[in-house]
């Protein structure tokens, strides 16, 4: 260890917040200092809680910190969820069962509505929206769920959040956003538990407190009081949760809440070479909201750091999977970085044709399956195919009248139809027609602007208190999977190959290559990194246009940039026939 690693690792009593760059063994300092507590200073495992952000960097810092003393089993070690929870179930009547995730929480929302508001959510982008609105709701108010129960229910949300705390209250169920919530007022309200987990826990170390949200600090804060134990370690270069409503100003106000607090910075990297650390360096000098730190690096390596222009992502997904076969690439060593998850399509698509072994990482991409892409895809079904099926279902998007037994009466079974003699229909054939003869991206677009099929969705997401540029995403991200010169038989096909190569994935493997979300390579590092399609509007994010926004959106950089311990592949998309621009980050990374 070096030597502000060793300063940090002996800290003993008081508060204490270790700033460390990317790669300077955050990881390291806690197990070092886990270690220290209790065989040079003789305090029990048992009195220490260590807290990390998700379950599997627990799991490695557990690993980690057995590897040095295998008698450091008894203590805690978790997120904020799984301490919190041990805490309910020790002194309230929860169990673990009584979580609930993700999914149930998505079937329970579904059955609200249905029953409750007789809205039937066909689409997931409805249910992940609502599910949105519920979580901004809960943050925005700081209030526990029991809580929202007292005020009187004015829109769509409220009376979904109401029915859906009811039944978690009947039921003794808790959401994430619960398990805090319910600590919390626990904790505050019954001073006896508070002075028992006072004795029992005197240590609290937290990793990747940048992170931190504001009911998990309060916790922490009614849970450390007298003695003030709480040893924090993070980079507020490498906040990156501000949706989930973690905040750096919890790093950069360390010394404000705790005056006789100590701060030790490390800044000696292992990880990235010279060449990156200069080159991340400069990135995220552009952020206002944070104090300078000048790393420097361990790592002599001279490795390669290019940046590669591409006709459009296919191009350069091949491209990628080219240069990994050629260059002999360890496949295990390797990572692809992409802004969201659209980018995976791609790249997933090459590996196969290349056959080069990979796994995927946080992939969830709705766009494909969401109800207006499904509408535009029957359009063209119908243009191309006549399909019944399709007919049925666009018959009245927007609405023309039509019954399906409209249809039955003019379809005899010989598949032909008879349009002419109904006027409606006979506009829809007509269109169809146009359709059959346009290319698939201005087909779409015939679709949603001639045809009137936008005016008919912007009504549905109105009604449906769905936020609009939501369906703006669906509609720029469906386009931007399909060439513009491609044929409407080709965009065709391609839809339903897309679909398949989703469904042919086995997204348990983890073995490969790994292709991620910058989200999902937190704390990861690899030997060679790509970052892909750094254009405007991708990488930073078209919908980071506020400065904390854009802040944001470059300490996302800041972290994909620094996960390499060698190589650095960086690409963006030129093309012609677009006008997509290369991201601000690479001018302000200044690569020469
Ligand atoms: N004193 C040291 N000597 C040699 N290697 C070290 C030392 N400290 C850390 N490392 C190595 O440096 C790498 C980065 O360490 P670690 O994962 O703990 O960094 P980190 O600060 O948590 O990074 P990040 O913030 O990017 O997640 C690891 O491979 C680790 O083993």
């Amino acid at each position: 260890m070096d030597q502000n690693q060793i300063a940090a690792v002996m800290h003993l009593n008081g508060p204490a917040l270790v700033v460390a760059g990317p790669g300077c063994g955050k990881t390291k300092v806690i197990s070092e200092r886990i270690n220290y507590l209790t065989t040079n200073k003789k305090i029990s495992g048992k009195n220490i809680v260590a807290i990390s952000f998700t379950r599997f960097s627990s799991r490695e810092l557990k690993e980690r910190t057995i590897l040095l003393n295998n008698n450091l089993t008894s203590v805690f070690y978790g997120t904020f969820h799984s301490f919190f929870l041990n805490i309910l179930i020790r002194y309230s009547s929860f169990t673990y069962d009584c979580v609930i995730d993700e999914n149930e929480k998505k079937s329970l929302l579904r059955k609200i509505l249905l029953n409750k508001l007789n809205l039937n959510p066909v689409s997931s982008d409805f249910l992940t929206s609502i599910i949105s609105e519920i979580e901004k709701e809960i943050l925005n108010s700081s209030k526990s769920y029991t809580k929202s129960l007292e005020s009187e229910a004015k829109t769509i949300i409220d009376v979904i959040i109401k029915s859906y705390a009811a039944w978690k209250i009947k039921n003794k169920r808790l959401d994430f956003n619960d398990i805090l919530y319910t600590t919390y007022d626990l904790l505050y309200n019954n001073e006896d538990i508070l002075k028992e987990l006072r004795k029992k826990f005197k240590y609290f170390i937290i990793d990747e407190f940048q992170d931190i949200n504001e009911i998990q600090y309060k916790i922490i804060k009614l849970l450390i009081q007298g003695e003030d134990n709480l040893f924090v370690v993070g980079d507020e270069d490498q906040a990156i949760y501000s949706f989930r409503g973690s905040n750096p100003k919890y790093i950069t106000d360390f010394l404000n809440d705790f005056p006789k607090g100590k701060i030790y910075k490390i800044v000696l990297s292992y990880r990235c070479p010279q060449s990156i650390l200069r080159l991340s360096n400069n990135l995220i000098s552009n952020n206002k909201y944070r104090t300078e730190k000048d790393i420097i690096t361990f790592n002599n390596f001279k490795g390669i750091t290019n940046i590669v222009d591409y006709e459009n992502e296919t191009n350069q997904a091949i491209n990628i999977a080219k240069k990994i076969l050629r260059d002999n690439l360890i496949l295990e060593n390797t990572m692809i970085l992409y802004r969201t998850n659209r980018e995976s399509l791609f790249l997933m698509k090459a590996f196969i044709d290349f056959n080069i072994r990979f796994y995927v990482k946080n992939f969830s991409f709705n766009t494909l399956n969401s109800f207006v892409v499904k509408d535009i895809i029957s359009y063209i079904d119908f243009s191309l195919n006549r399909s019944l099926s399709s007919l049925k279902n666009i018959k009245n998007k927007p609405n023309r009248n039509i019954t399906n037994q409209d249809i039955i009466k003019r379809f005899n079974n010989h598949q032909k139809w008879n349009f002419i003699s109904s006027r409606r229909l006979n506009d829809i054939y007509k269109k169809g027609k146009i359709i059959k003869n346009l290319s698939f991206t201005k087909a779409v677009n015939f679709i949603l602007n001639d045809i009137g099929y936008k005016s008919y969705a912007i009504k549905y997401y109105e009604i449906n208190g769905i936020d609009l540029e939501l369906l703006e995403d669906v509609i720029s991200e469906f386009l931007g999977l399909f060439p513009e010169n491609s044929t409407l038989e080709e965009g065709f096909k391609q839809y339903y190959s897309y679909l398949s190569l989703i469904d042919s994935i086995n997204f348990k493997v983890n073995s490969g290559v790994l292709l991620t979300t910058v989200h999902g390579a937190k704390g990861l590092e690899k030997d060679n990194v790509f970052i892909v399609s750094l254009n405007e509007g991708y990488f930073p994010h078209k919908r980071a246009s506020l400065e904390n926004e854009l802040e944001e959106e470059r300490r996302l950089m800041y972290v994909a940039l620094t996960r390499s311990k060698k190589n650095l592949y960086l690409s963006y998309i030129k093309s012609k026939t677009n006008d997509l621009k290369p991201s601000v980050f690479l001018d302000e990374m200044k690569y020469k």
